[in-house]
């Protein structure tokens, strides 16, 4: 498991070591981390003996930490630059890079244009301006120069703990922000590197151990690897049979939205459940049976299932009524149910917490109005996209159920207040019917995972996962299988454009290469 913390946290586990005086050998950790991570970005390039860097330091400890590293790469044969962005500079940072020989310009008496101009011009900037101490963003002279930077396009940047400008503990971004190739960050991931918008200025995140990692508390959020999500899946044993496998129920499409239904009742079919039973018209059940012919479709009373998915395309009365009734249903067997898109605005009064909602930006946004959350101010798509971590975490805690954002990083919150964020995906997934894999895939697992999910000894204790939290892990797997899916549907074309049945093609490859890797971990 990936773990990320607040910057909070990270100085509340820093403190017990710079009360005992050890600040600097922190700092000297940290910028030697950086400074290793420079190399290799240079190596990828350029022989490192005569190429350039420039730093653009700020007056805190984060300016501190590009300073020393800048100083290391000096001593290393690199030509170095710092541009100091405010009128004071990390005293001994500052000391280091001059006796190591580096070239120190000034922002406040420069031109933001043509100091942007210089650190375009070499082959490596390291963005040390703002760290875990910033507040808000970059502001004045230092906004100018990022902006212009932004605007020349540099051959490489890599963010001094955080590229400054993103909120270490949300990942809300303060434009304008100096997009990093690679954040190298210290002591613990910052949850704002694994939360959007943050996590698409971050690029890829190393992190570097400098000691304080025993001293962290539970982390703000957390991120399913491989290893964990092939722990965590469902499979058969010789004993299985269908029935016992898991059987999901799944109202879905409508007269208008067929392909809502044909999509999500087959990505649960190939997510590995025992059986489908669907509910819907007969034109989408023509449908659904002609792509999913293992599928059964019950148009009055549902046979038994163990979860039930209600919600992608549904639309009209009738089929609003059949999603209502299985709510029902699911209320009276206490099943879990995914509820998508048509069903959000559907929700009983109360929902229990077996329930997983699987919202969109714009659906969370009225789903909040809806309840009120947000006091009397109206939220809106935007205000979803800017603080997702927020937002899901707000709509959890108001509606007591696990809250699934979707997104380029999908954030799943329990109402326990623990997050997991995935991010396996590539942009090519934003396509009309993903959701509705996603949803398929999730009411497959959660049909199957149900018995599993109160093992005091199984894989989700072994991962440490409280019992409360164990439904928003099952929807964090459905999240990771559903990227890698993407993924490994997308480089079948060389990276090129997806359907959503691309997609779906690709589960059953994702859920076999997951459960190999666990195998071949056990031999
Ligand atoms: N505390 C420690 O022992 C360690 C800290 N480390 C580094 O220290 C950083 C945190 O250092 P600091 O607490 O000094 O914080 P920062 O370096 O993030 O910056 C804080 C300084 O910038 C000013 N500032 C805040 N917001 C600003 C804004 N929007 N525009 C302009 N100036 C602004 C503040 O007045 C303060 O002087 C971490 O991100 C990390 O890089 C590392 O060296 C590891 C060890
Ligand atoms: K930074």
């Amino acid at each position: 498991m990936i773990s990320a913390f607040t910057g909070q946290q990270i100085r509340n586990a820093e403190q017990p070591l710079l009360d005992s005086g050890e600040g600097a050998v922190l700092m000297q950790r940290a910028a030697y981390g950086l400074a290793q991570e420079v190399v290799r970005e240079v190596r990828k390039r350029r022989k490192l003996t005569g190429a350039s860097v420039t730093v653009l330091a700020g007056k805190g400890n984060n300016g501190g930490d590009g300073l020393f590293a800048a100083s290391m790469l000096a001593r290393r044969g690199m030509r170095t630059t710092a541009v100091l962005a405010a009128d004071a500079a990390h005293p001994e940072g500052l000391a280091a890079f001059e006796a190591a020989g580096g070239r120190v310009l000034h922002l406040e008496s420069g031109d933001p244009e043509e100091l942007a101009v210089v650190a375009a011009g070499s082959d490596v900037v390291i963005d040390a301006l703002l760290g875990t101490g910033a507040r808000g963003g970059l502001r004045g002279a230092a906004a100018e120069l990022v902006a212009c930077l932004q605007e020349l396009g540099p051959a490489c940047v890599v963010a001094c703990d955080v590229p400054s400008g993103v909120d270490a503990n949300s990942g809300e971004v303060h434009w304008p922000v100096l997009e990093a190739d690679v954040t190298v960050t210290f002591g613990g991931i910052k949850a704002g590197l694994l939360a959007d918008p943050g996590e698409g200025c971050a690029g890829r995140v190393v992190l570097v151990d400098i000691g304080i990692e025993h001293l962290l508390a539970a982390p703000e959020l957390r991120r399913l690897t491989a290893k964990d999500a092939a722990l965590l899946l469902p499979r058969p044993t010789r004993r299985s049979q269908k029935y016992s496998r898991g059987v999901l129920g799944v109202v879905a499409g409508s007269e208008r939205y067929v392909g809502a239904a044909e999509l999500c009742v087959h990505a649960a079919a190939v997510s590995g459940v025992g059986m489908v039973r669907y509910q819907g018209p007969e034109a989408a059940a023509r449908q659904v049976l002609a792509r999913t012919p293992e599928s059964l479709w019950e148009s009055d009373e549902p046979g038994r299932v163990q979860a039930w998915l209600i919600g992608p395309g549904v639309d009209g009365n009738e089929q609003q009524d059949r999603a209502r009734k299985a709510f029902r249903s699911a209320l009276d067997a206490g099943l879990p149910v995914v509820v998508d898109a048509g069903a959000l605005s559907l929700l009983p009064e109360r929902c229990p917490a077996n329930w997983i909602l699987t919202p969109h930006a714009g659906e969370l946004a009225t789903l909040l109005g809806s309840l009120h959350a947000a006091g009397e101010v109206a939220v809106t798509r935007e205000d979803v996209e800017s603080r997702p971590l927020h937002f899901v975490r707000l709509a959890a805690q108001q509606t007591g159920v696990t809250v699934l954002l979707k997104g380029a990083s999908t954030l799943v919150a329990s109402p326990s207040g623990v997050v997991f964020s995935q991010s396996e995906g590539t942009p090519w997934m934003a396509t009309a019917g993903s959701g509705d894999v996603l949803a398929g895939v999730l009411g497959s697992l959660m049909a199957q995972s149900a018995e599993a999910l109160t093992d005091d000894d199984g894989a989700y204790a072994a991962l440490g996962l409280a019992v409360e939290d164990r439904w928003a892990a099952v929807a964090a797997v459905a999240a990771t299988v559903h990227g890698r899916a993407g993924t490994a549907a997308s480089r079948v074309f060389d990276g090129g454009p997806l359907t959503a049945s691309a997609i779906m093609g690709a589960v059953p490859h994702v859920l076999g290469s997951l459960s190999a890797e666990c195998d071949s971990r056990k031999r």
